[in-house]
């Protein structure tokens, strides 16, 4: 069953949208640049704007359709939708916040426990305050919390990280993955932020001049030159999903696999302390620039991660140029025009990636 199927048109002025939507379950990401059109489809999703002309279905339920005269409300869409800027009930405590949606859901019916949700987003001492005493990050937990408690159909999320700090992004985000796998609510999430984006999900839309450029896993989107050009700004990153292994606490490091790659992988343990067990999946982030290429495996170098690959594609870009190569898993890899030329690299050819332990960082 489709969570949400759509095409929507809607004109703004000199802004024109028209946007066919399509996904299934699962997160799902929403990418481009400022003005690209991502709040106005949003808000034409959750019933804050109406289209010009199209349809839009969730869970096979028709809520739009102009040529047929449908339109139901924003309250009949069960969709929960977290503002950019939180968006409270400024008279009313955390608490009523809370729960004003699920007022609303039949006893029985509710998907996600008031005390559980409470615990996870760290609201307990947040209850009796009302929301003009909280910071940005914590009117963000709220209302990520109330949408929840409103047993959505379909989240919706536009720049739900923006306010929050490193420390709370890296527990939120883990949550809301284990809330789109427990209760199978599908998630559509905005962020300008790629790597936060790519923590959550590596299915993405992207977006551009109100039109769908692409639509897909990252990894594949990237190798198209256009998408690659909209993404560049937003910092490129590796983003991997790894198995904790093992702690080596003599060397201090934690030893890590991913099931596609044909070698294990260290990390400092340091950065993985508290996190992580044997056994834990984790999300990490290597950033293109701090990977080099070699045409051999060097022994007897402080670079502890070598990972024989396969160059997939090189991809070429004014002063910039990268390397796409298959590892088992495909890793981006920035390189100088230089060395391009100097290593002969080219789609085919095998390397090595090298990569210190440090330049790893845990994002969940
Ligand atoms: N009321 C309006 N009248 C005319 N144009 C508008 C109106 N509201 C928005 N626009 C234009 O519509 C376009 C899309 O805006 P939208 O807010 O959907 O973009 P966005 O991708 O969410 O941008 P951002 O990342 O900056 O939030 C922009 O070019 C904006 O200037």
């Amino acid at each position: 069953m489709h969570a949400l199927s759509a095409h929507l048109k809607r004109s703004k002025g000199d802004f024109s949208l028209d946007i066919e939507v399509d996904f299934i379950q699962g997160i799902t990401g929403i990418f481009g640049p400022s003005g690209a059109g991502k709040t106005t489809l949003m808000h034409l999703l959750v019933g804050l704007e109406k289209p010009d002309e199209g349809f839009l279905k969730i869970e096979e339920t028709t809520m739009v359709d102009t040529f047929k005269n449908i339109y139901e409300p924003a309250r009949n869409r069960k969709v929960g939708y977290v503002f950019q800027e939180g968006r409270l009930f400024p008279h009313m405590n955390v608490r009523k916040n809370l729960l004003f949606a699920a007022k609303y859901i039949p006893k029985g019916k509710q998907v996600i426990e008031f005390e559980e949700l409470v615990n996870l987003l760290e609201l307990n001492n947040l209850l009796e305050k009302r929301p003009k005493q909280l910071s940005g990050g914590e009117k963000q937990r709220v209302a990520i919390g109330r949408a929840l408690l409103s047993s959505p159909k379909l989240l919706l999320m536009d720049e739900p990280f923006s306010s929050l700090d490193v420390k709370l992004r890296r527990q939120i985000i883990p949550y809301l993955i284990k809330i789109n796998r427990k209760f199978n609510i599908p998630m559509l999430v905005v962020s300008h932020d790629l790597p936060d984006l790519l923590s959550l999900t590596r299915e993405l839309f992207l977006l551009k001049n109100g039109r769908v450029l692409g639509q897909g896993n990252y990894l594949d989107l990237i190798e198209q030159e256009n998408m690659l050009d909209v993404m560049r700004g937003a910092g490129l990153m590796n983003v991997i999903q790894f198995k904790v292994e093992a702690h080596d606490k003599k060397n201090g490091l934690t030893i890590l696999s991913n099931k596609d790659a044909s070698e294990e992988i260290s990390i400092e343990r340091e950065m993985v302390l508290d996190c992580c067990q044997i056994g834990d999946e984790m999300n990490v982030s290597l950033r293109p620039e701090d990977i080099a290429l070699t045409l051999e495996k060097i022994p007897n170098i402080s670079i502890r991660n070598q990972l024989p690959g396969t160059i997939l594609k090189v991809i070429q870009k004014e002063n910039r140029n990268y390397c796409l190569v298959d590892v088992g898993f495909k890793l981006l890899i920035s390189i100088t025009h230089a060395s391009l030329l100097k290593m002969e690299l080219s789609e085919g050819k095998k390397v090595w990636c090298l990569f210190k332990s440090m330049a790893l960082q845990t994002n969940t």
